[in-house]
């Protein structure tokens, strides 16, 4: 039973019939720019999603090509006293840690500008696919603010030395030197991004959908926990798998392939 999807005010939520659902920043300025209206309903619509059963795989974008996200509202910022700019990037980290507790892989579409608050937002996802027309930076410093909350998921994304030359310098690199420093998983040309969307989540959508949600959950851990505890976690999750059918459900197509030799 699927529950009707309910209406955000910054955020267009769709699911299509395998459950593959599209997180998407609605009504923003044409970059998709994160002003609080919109990073609070964004996190409103993320846990909603995080919440759907059915739920295979979420595809984080903006509206448009021109942009993922071209950073935080720079109006908004501006007017922010000492506790109004507390509250200010609580939301934004509200915002990238319920996209990081979604429960099924998140993958980031990522065409044109990924500024500031969108490589945060972007670094939060599981994934990343980029097209040829990317720029990719962090640019706080020159607005004269660091850069917070999920950029400390970039050292071990693209290194300590990268993560260093873009935030102390805040210039931008392209897609194609994001992608060689390991920030986008793939790369296409400009245009391209459905398909190569697509090429990601069909397989997730097609595995079994405990094992993937036991997958990324195993994953996290593993990033936030000793490696001791990460091990003792993955030989837990190993024998909780085999408590359903899944296992031998997604394994029979195999088994009956090898019958027929
Ligand atoms: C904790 C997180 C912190 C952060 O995220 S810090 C902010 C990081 N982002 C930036 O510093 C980017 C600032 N923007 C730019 O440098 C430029 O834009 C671009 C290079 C991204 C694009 O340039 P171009 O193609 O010439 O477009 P355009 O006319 O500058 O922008 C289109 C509309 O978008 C608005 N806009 C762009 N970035 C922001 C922003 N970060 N905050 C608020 N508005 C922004 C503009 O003002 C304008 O609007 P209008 O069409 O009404 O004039």
């Amino acid at each position: 039973m699927t529950a009707p999807i309910p209406e955000f005010t910054h955020a267009l939520v769709t699911r299509d019939a395998r459950g593959v659902y599209t997180l998407q920043i609605h009504d923003a300025k044409s970059l998709n720019i994160l002003a609080s209206a919109v990073t609070l309903s964004l996190t409103e619509a993320a846990r909603w999603i995080a919440a759907q059963d059915d739920a295979r795989a979420v595809v984080v974008r903006g509206t448009g090509e021109r942009a993922f996200v071209g950073g935080a509202n720079i109006y908004e910022m501006a007017e922010l006293d000492p506790p109004g700019a507390r509250s200010f990037i609580t939301r934004l980290r509200e915002l990238c840690e319920a996209v990081a507790d979604i429960p099924v892989p998140t993958i980031a579409r990522l065409p044109g500008f990924c500024l500031g608050a969108g490589m945060e937002l972007a670094a939060a996802c599981d994934i990343r696919l980029g097209s040829a027309d990317g720029v990719f930076g962090m640019p706080e410093v020159r607005v004269g603010i660091p850069s917070v909350i999920h950029a400390l998921l970039l050292p071990a994304l693209i290194g300590q030395g990268r993560t260093n030359w873009l935030l102390l310098t805040g210039e931008t690199v392209d897609a194609a030197q994001a992608r060689d420093w390991g920030f986008l998983e793939f790369l296409c040309e400009a245009g391209g991004l459905d398909a190569l969307v697509e090429r990601t989540v069909a397989p997730i959508a097609a595995s079994g959908p405990r094992a993937v949600r036991s997958q990324k959950a195993l994953l996290r851990y593993w990033t936030e926990s000793s490696i001791q505890a990460g091990l003792d976690r993955s030989v837990e999750a190993f024998g909780e798998a085999f408590t359903t059918d899944e296992p031998r459900e997604c394994m029979a197509p195999f088994l009956a392939r090898k019958r027929h030799r």
